[in-house]
């Protein structure tokens, strides 16, 4: 079967639940891609995995695989296969009868079936675990158990629940290296839901970005961070800093000045909050030529910093890594290159500001050159 998947219009409400838990929920992906769907906590992403694998039935809307509308097709007979957090492994069968049990429960003679699960048990860098009891193997282990045992029913669609949230980092990147190996050897379609968005950008070309059970955005990785389709959507994907100001000619005019927009976008003209990417931002030492800025905070982030900008009474984050030394206080020259900005529409933003002069971007002196009044 061809595994392009197709969403139209998927909505599902549970008992006692005030508001869908899907709101007419649209989505295709092509088949051999994989899509993060990616999001907070109760955004409705399981649920969608679930109604498109056939375990949850929609209340409207319709799944199509490779064209085909799957209503009333039985989970097993839609060609998928899915990965939960937790492996869910037959604790009474050893590890080679597991992934087997993909093929006999098809109708394969069991011998066969065991010649294929050994496969896939090479293919999971298994190979030599056969024999072992499933409550002997790490939590990684398992989890490979567990995808080798998805991957032995043939599925064209993969659907992965937080496959690997469970594991500790070295385990998850090991496992993102085989995910991407066996999508070169097998080209599933897959679908994986996760709340991280590092991990998103490691295993998935698309993300899906959802929030109150819709998708905000469905774009490439890199077009998700670039060009995000919101403010919600920006501060999804991590986005710290947001300028409010008006764009005219392809550029955005605010405390910070004139900053030229990216020309590969008609950008209206109009108010807009002007997004600049954190990691993109360079600090270096005062020497006139830029944007100059005053070091309000500094926090350490691992092998980066994250460092709290005070410029003309913009309250800017940047992420660097550590190098020269910054000091609370230090007078400094920003560079924000014009790939790293973009601007949303400032009208749907009212609900995500708790009060309209509490522009989180801003300080009392930034908000005084914003609104003219002086504080
Ligand atoms: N069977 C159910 N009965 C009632 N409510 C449910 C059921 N399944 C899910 N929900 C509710 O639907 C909402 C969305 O749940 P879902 O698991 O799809 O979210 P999610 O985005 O995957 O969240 P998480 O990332 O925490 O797993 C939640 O509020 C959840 O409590």
């Amino acid at each position: 079967m061809n595994g392009t998947v197709t969403v139209e219009g998927l909505s599902k409400s549970f008992p006692g639940t005030s508001t869908p838990v899907l709101d007419d929920v649209n989505l295709s992906v092509e088949a051999g891609s994989c899509t993060a769907l990616l999001g907070p906590s109760g955004a409705g992403k399981s649920t969608l995995l679930r109604a498109v694998s056939g375990l949850e039935v929609p209340d409207a809307g319709r799944v199509l695989v490779g064209g085909q509308d799957m209503a009333g097709v039985k989970p097993e007979r839609r060609g998928m296969a899915m990965v939960q957090q937790r492996p869910l492994l037959f604790p009474h069968l050893n590890v080679l009868d597991n992934i087997a049990f993909a093929g006999t429960v098809r109708g394969v003679p069991k011998r066969t079936a065991r010649v294929d699960a050994a496969e896939f048990l090479d293919l999971v860098q298994l190979e030599g675990f056969g024999r072992r009891q499933v409550t002997a193997l790490s939590g990684g282990q398992a989890q490979r158990v567990a995808i080798a045992r998805a991957l032995a029913a043939r599925p064209s669609v993969l659907l992965l629940d937080e496959p690997f949230s469970a594991l500790d980092p070295e385990l998850r990147s090991a496992m993102h290296a085989l995910l991407a190996e066996l999508r070169r050897r097998l080209n599933p379609t897959i679908l994986m839901v996760t709340h991280d968005r590092s991990e998103a950008a490691v295993v998935a070309e698309n993300i899906a970005l959802f929030s109150g059970g819709r998708i905000l955005q469905h774009s490439s990785v890199e077009l998700m961070y670039s060009r995000p389709a919101s403010l919600e959507a920006s501060r999804l994907m991590g986005g710290a800093n947001e300028i409010p100001g008006t764009v005219c000619n392809g550029s955005h005019h605010s405390a910070l000045g004139v900053l030229p927009l990216p020309c590969d976008t008609a950008w209206p003209t109009g108010p807009g909050i002007l997004l600049a990417r954190q990691e993109s931002i360079e600090v270096s030492a005062a020497d006139g030529a830029g944007l100059q800025a005053t070091i309000s905070g500094l926090q350490g982030m691992g092998p980066r910093r994250l460092v709290t900008l005070d410029a003309a009474g913009v309250v800017l984050r940047a992420e660097v890594p550590w190098g020269r030394g910054l000091a609370v206080g230090e007078n400094v020259t920003m560079h924000i290159p014009t790939s790293a900005l973009a601007v949303v529409d400032d009208s749907d933003t009212a609900h995500l500001y708790a009060d309209a002069d509490e522009r989180p971007s801003l300080t009392s002196r930034g908000r005084a050159a914003l609104t003219g009044v002086g504080h």
